[in-house]
């Protein structure tokens, strides 16, 4: 069984609120960035990798990655994220059974945790990483009124990685791009499919670095690492 992986990492980082993209700030003084490509490009279960970047990146990530003599087959993404996946699907062999999808803004999966996803895929063919959410989730209006609150037992906050039989999330890339649906994340797209999707029990420190205040937390989580 061949496993390959899709990281992506062409997005801006808006939210951050930076001059370029977040994975550009250091995490224990190395880009976010590394730490996500250097953790699945030497992972014994992973086969193949292929990174997705901007054009913005391009240089410098050819630059990092040829200094850590990684091998990883850089892609070029796309506007929406869907499309920088779809992108790095096609950069993919065709010897690859299986795939996780995996944000570069989520450097903290461990190395455990992707070997039992791969494990997981090949039961299961679609398989996300995902926690219980802990707080009460209501559900909006526009005119800021609460309309619901769904009962919290069947709730749960999903990460990434997502993995799948290749087959199926190629099938699903192409019939969302047909048909011009936007997932926010790949098993959406394998769900509109009427595929089922499980879930696997992630961890609460895989977050993703999306605004200033993950940095920190983000710190504390190696720091903790580091002590154990
Ligand atoms: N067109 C895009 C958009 C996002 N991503 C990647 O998808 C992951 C999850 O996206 P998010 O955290 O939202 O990153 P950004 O899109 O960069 O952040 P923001 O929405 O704040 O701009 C990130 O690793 C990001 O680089 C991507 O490859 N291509
Ligand atoms: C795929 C994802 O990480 C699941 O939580 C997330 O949806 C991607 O982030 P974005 O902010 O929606 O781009």
């Amino acid at each position: 069984m061949s496993t390959g992986v899709v990281i992506v990492a062409a997005g801006s980082g808006k939210r951050m609120g930076g001059q370029r993209n977040k994975l550009w700030l250091p995490l224990a003084g190395e880009p976010i960035l590394a730490h996500t490509v250097r953790l699945f490009a030497t992972h014994p279960d992973i086969d193949e990798v292929v990174l997705v970047v901007s054009e913005a990146d391009h240089a410098e990530v050819m630059t990092l990655i040829s200094a850590e003599k990684l091998m990883v087959v850089i892609t070029m993404g796309g506007a929406e994220r869907q499309d920088s996946v779809r992108n790095g699907l096609a950069s993919l062999s065709a010897n690859c059974d299986y795939v996780l999808v995996h944000d570069a803004a989520r450097p903290f999966v461990t190395r455990k945790q992707i070997s039992d996803m791969i494990k997981q895929v090949q039961q299961d063919q679609a398989t996300i990483m995902a926690v219980p959410v802990k707080d009460t989730i209501k559900v909006v209006g526009v005119n800021g009124l609460v309309e619901s609150t769904p009962a919290r037992e069947s709730l749960w906050a999903v990460q990434t990685p997502q993995a799948f039989r290749m087959s199926l999330l190629r099938e699903a890339h192409q019939a969302a791009g047909e048909a011009g649906k936007l997932g926010t994340d790949d098993a959406m797209l394998v769900e509109w499919l009427g595929h089922p999707v499980s879930i696997m029990q992630g961890s609460y420190e895989n977050i993703k670095i999306t605004t200033p205040d993950d940095l920190w937390f983000g710190e504390e989580i190696l720091r903790k690492r580091k002590g154990e």
